[in-house]
């Protein structure tokens, strides 16, 4: 519920944690009321492509960085057609954008597309509940919607939990669409649509992919009805561990043997497509400056994450699973969080972290040309 925007930053706001801890600050956004699962962002830039990452369905996101909105808006960095976040927490908002790209500030983007925020309270300190408990559930409120103080700890408690939840059918297309390769077409790719980001199949395109973008729903027979040279499955919003059905079709794209390339989501759903249990983290990655080791190569590279579950398998040791052999490729060198795997007798990879790097460092965008890589020795 969302109602007027003007003068929002003399408007008093709450933040309620569902542990009870209250941070009092001021509208930004939208004035109005707001719930989901507060996590925090380290990302220093890429405010824009946060926002619109579909994968932040349902999150309340607390931005580290303590002056955010300095770059305004554009129209040429969303990862999506509208912000996905379901609330924003800054410390201190820019108060005149400065950016030859701008075209209105973040405040008022946020507030034309409904997006409940808060400013002006201690990030630092919420950042640091957040590490020490954990996600949780939180709600944002202002204008009219403070006004029933006491009641408020009792409607975040009410609120849907993140665990459990199965968001992907909520973001993604309903209609398949084709990016078209940029230059010649060297393959084709079906990319299942579960929450994902738009640099991804540009990405692909890039590197001479035509790529159908399929919905959530897609079934076997749809991925094969692109007669694909490899068939990819995107980031997304949600619990794996409620992902069945692209579980499914990735089994069936498995026991054929066609080249196969995950993304956060996708990387938990291999997980789960060979066997192995997902799990949720304490607080989750999210930022663009996360180090992953590639075990495959020893290289160290810094990424762009967003993520708050993870593939439970075993770090040191080759697991036999239903497809052959597989391994853990890669790391978290914070952590030691599973960011990636690879299947050592079928041409299957995936990642937990996101190699389009939109937001983020380009470290990682060599796993594209790996894709690549597999889709030509299946032709060879
Ligand atoms: N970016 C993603 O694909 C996130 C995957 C999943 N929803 C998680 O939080 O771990």
């Amino acid at each position: 519920m969302t109602t007027s925007t003007r003068g929002a930053a003399r408007t008093p706001a709450v933040l309620v944690l569902e542990d009870g801890r209250i941070f009092r600050g001021r509208a930004y956004g939208a004035v109005g009321e707001t719930f989901g699962e507060a996590v925090f962002s380290t990302g220093m830039t890429g405010y824009q492509e946060t926002l619109t990452d579909p994968s932040y369905h349902r999150q309340v996101v607390v931005m580290t960085a303590p002056h955010v909105g300095n770059t305004g808006v554009n129209d040429e960095d969303p990862e999506s057609k509208r912000i996905w976040v379901s609330g924003y927490v800054v410390r201190d908002p820019a108060r005149v954008p400065s950016n030859w790209r701008s075209r209105r500030s973040l405040d008022e983007e946020l507030a034309a597309q409904g997006v409940v925020g808060i400013s002006g309270i201690d990030t630092r300190a919420l950042t640091r509940h957040l590490r020490e408990r954990g996600a949780m559930r939180v709600g944002i409120f202002s204008g009219e919607a403070v006004r029933e103080d006491g009641a408020l700890l009792a409607r975040v408690q009410e609120a849907p939990q993140m665990k459990g939840a199965n968001l992907s059918a909520e973001v993604a297309t309903t209609e398949p669409y084709v990016v078209p390769a940029v230059g010649e077409k060297k393959f084709t790719v079906a990319a299942v649509d579960l929450g994902i980001k738009g640099m991804t199949p540009h990405r692909m395109a890039e590197r001479g992919i035509e790529v159908h973008v399929l919905p959530a729903t897609a079934t076997v027979e749809d991925v094969y009805a692109v007669d694909p040279d490899g068939v990819f499955f995107s980031n997304g919003p949600g619990d794996p561990a409620t992902a069945d059905h692209p579980v499914s079709v990735m089994r069936g794209v498995l026991e054929r043997g066609t080249p196969l390339f995950g993304i956060c989501f996708g990387n938990q759903i291999l997980g789960r497509a060979l066997g192995f249990g997902t799990f949720k983290l304490k607080y989750g990655h999210r930022g663009i400056n996360q180090p992953v080791q590639d075990r495959t190569t020893g290289k160290v590279e810094v990424t762009a994450h967003n993520h708050g579950f993870a593939v439970d398998a075993p770090l040191d040791q080759v697991s036999e699973t239903p497809f052959g052999r597989a391994e853990v490729s890669h790391v978290c060198l914070n952590d030691n969080v599973v960011e990636g795997l690879r299947l050592l007798d079928r041409p299957a990879f995936s990642v937990q972290y996101h190699p389009e790097a939109a937001a983020g460092p380009h470290d990682a965008a060599y796993l594209f040309d790996r894709f690549v890589s597999l889709m030509e020795g299946q032709r060879a």
